[in-house]
């Protein structure tokens, strides 16, 4: 089939526009998705690309699939124009991208190009437009009508996350069970350890899900909107049905430079005054930075991502880890940068790292193994690669914790949203502090949907 082509255009926008629009404000990029059903973003820290309007879908499935995403684009850049007189990280031709963790899920890996993406950065904002060749793309001054007309006329039309067809009660959202209920959870975290004791792994890092369906309809844009305000450093991301707050950066490539943040080992907060967070928040550090399970178990994720990178970077620099403070956990963190060699792009990095011992375990065609034979549910996207790469192959990848599927296969409107949570399991891992960890990771994506 023919590759499709595009017309992209990119304009910035001049203060006028960011002022009427609000994006100078706090949420401002955010609260351009309010009431919208079909919201794509990409935020962190009030920056980052918002957008809606599927233009293009590419999708792949199987072994190769981030391989035929990655040639598939490339296709459409070649086959498309653009006019970007501003060619900075995220600007021209755009596609955002949920790519499934397991070769073997039923779930699709797309990339997305959508109609309109408004993109902000320390430098200002700009929207990039796009639309089959032969038509003319938007220009910036008809985004910005379109966008103030839809506030003016109170637009919060588009689908919603888990709607109950009668609006449900206006407190709490219902909660069931996934694929394993916690004492099922249980018993497979021990029969993993079997499996470790026995040598089988060094490492597995095991999931498991629950159902949400919210009290009262819940737009997309306004669950995003949630999970940003409470999450501000994690990057919030809306891509095909899958949406999240998550911490860990898979690949971050830029002129060339690459940087990636691995977590692995883990401390849960407890509600509180903020005081009292404040203190337990070092108490945890201390203790987190000192405990051995969770030091041998950063260890091995690191390591794996050095030497996952180490072939494709003429230098890695890995300083020392440090503990990364959110509101709902603490974790062990390492920041790696290098300098990629030759034309490798960051879907390319994207496939050499996933998946990394973060989500997988050690070593990996071990720990893999073991997910597929125990963990008893297709995860789908979840702990997937998810992010964005441009024309020329840069981006920002993350990976897809902290998250739920709001349009899994077959769901149809008003279907429960599948959240996610899981953990690194070692040989001395005490399970039940494990289903605890799973529950402090599944908070963010909970308390938005009005289930905490
Ligand atoms: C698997 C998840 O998180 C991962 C596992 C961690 C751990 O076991 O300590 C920490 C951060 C993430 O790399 C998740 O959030 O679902």
């Amino acid at each position: 089939m023919a590759p499709a082509r595009l017309f992209f255009r990119t304009d910035r926008l001049v203060d006028d526009q960011v002022r009427g629009l609000g994006l100078d404000t706090e949420g401002g990029l955010m609260g351009l998705l309010a009431g919208r059903g079909d919201a794509v973003s990409w935020v962190r820290h009030d920056r980052g690309l918002v957008g809606w309007g599927r233009l293009l879908e590419i999708e792949a499935r199987g072994a190769a699939r981030v391989d035929d995403l990655r040639a598939a684009w490339r296709e459409v850049v070649y086959a498309s124009w653009w006019r970007d007189p501003l060619v900075r990280p995220g600007t021209g031709p755009v596609a955002l991208g949920a790519i499934t963790f397991s070769a073997r899920s039923v779930q699709r890996s797309v990339l997305l190009v959508p109609r309109v993406l408004v993109g902000l950065d320390e430098e200002g904002a700009w929207v990039t437009t796009a639309a089959p060749s032969g038509q003319e793309p938007a220009s910036a001054a008809e985004v910005v009508a379109e966008i103030l007309a839809r506030r003016a006329g109170g637009a919060g039309a588009g689908t919603a996350v888990g709607t109950r067809p009668t609006g449900g009660a206006a407190t709490g959202a219902d909660v069931t069970t996934g694929a394993r209920t916690q004492t099922e959870y249980l018993a497979e975290l021990r029969a993993v350890q079997e499996h470790m004791r026995a040598g089988e792994a060094d490492k597995v890092v095991i999931a498991r899900d629950v159902l949400v369906t919210p009290a009262r309809h819940l737009p997309t844009g306004d669950l995003l909107g949630r999970l940003a305000h409470d999450y501000p450093s994690c990057w919030t991301f809306s891509i095909d049905g899958m949406v999240g707050a998550t911490p860990e950066l898979l690949v971050r490539l830029r002129q060339r430079r690459l940087e990636s943040r691995v977590l692995a080992g883990t401390a849960r907060r407890r509600p509180g005054s903020a005081a009292e967070r404040e203190a337990e928040a070092a108490r945890l550090a201390a203790w987190l930075e000192a405990d051995g399970k969770n030091n041998r178990e950063h260890a091995l994720a690191r390591a794996s991502a050095i030497e996952a990178l180490e072939p494709l970077c003429s230098v890695v620099e890995a300083p020392e880890r440090f503990v990364l403070t959110l509101p709902n956990v603490l974790h062990l963190a390492s920041d790696i940068s290098g300098v990629v060699a030759g034309d490798t792009g960051a879907l390319s990095l994207v496939k050499a790292l996933h998946p990394t011992a973060a989500v997988g375990g050690t070593p990996t065609p071990a720990a893999v193994a073991l997910i597929d034979e125990l963990e008893g549910m297709d995860r789908g996207r979840y702990a997937g690669p998810v992010g964005w790469v441009d024309w020329h192959g840069e981006g920002e990848w993350c990976i897809a914790l902290r998250s739920a599927e709001l349009s899994g296969p077959g769901a149809g409107p008003g279907a429960p949203a599948r959240v996610f949570g899981g953990g690194g399991i070692m040989p001395d891992s005490d399970p039940e502090d494990e289903l605890a960890e799973t529950r402090a990771k599944m908070r963010p994506v909970l308390s938005a949907l009005g289930a905490d």
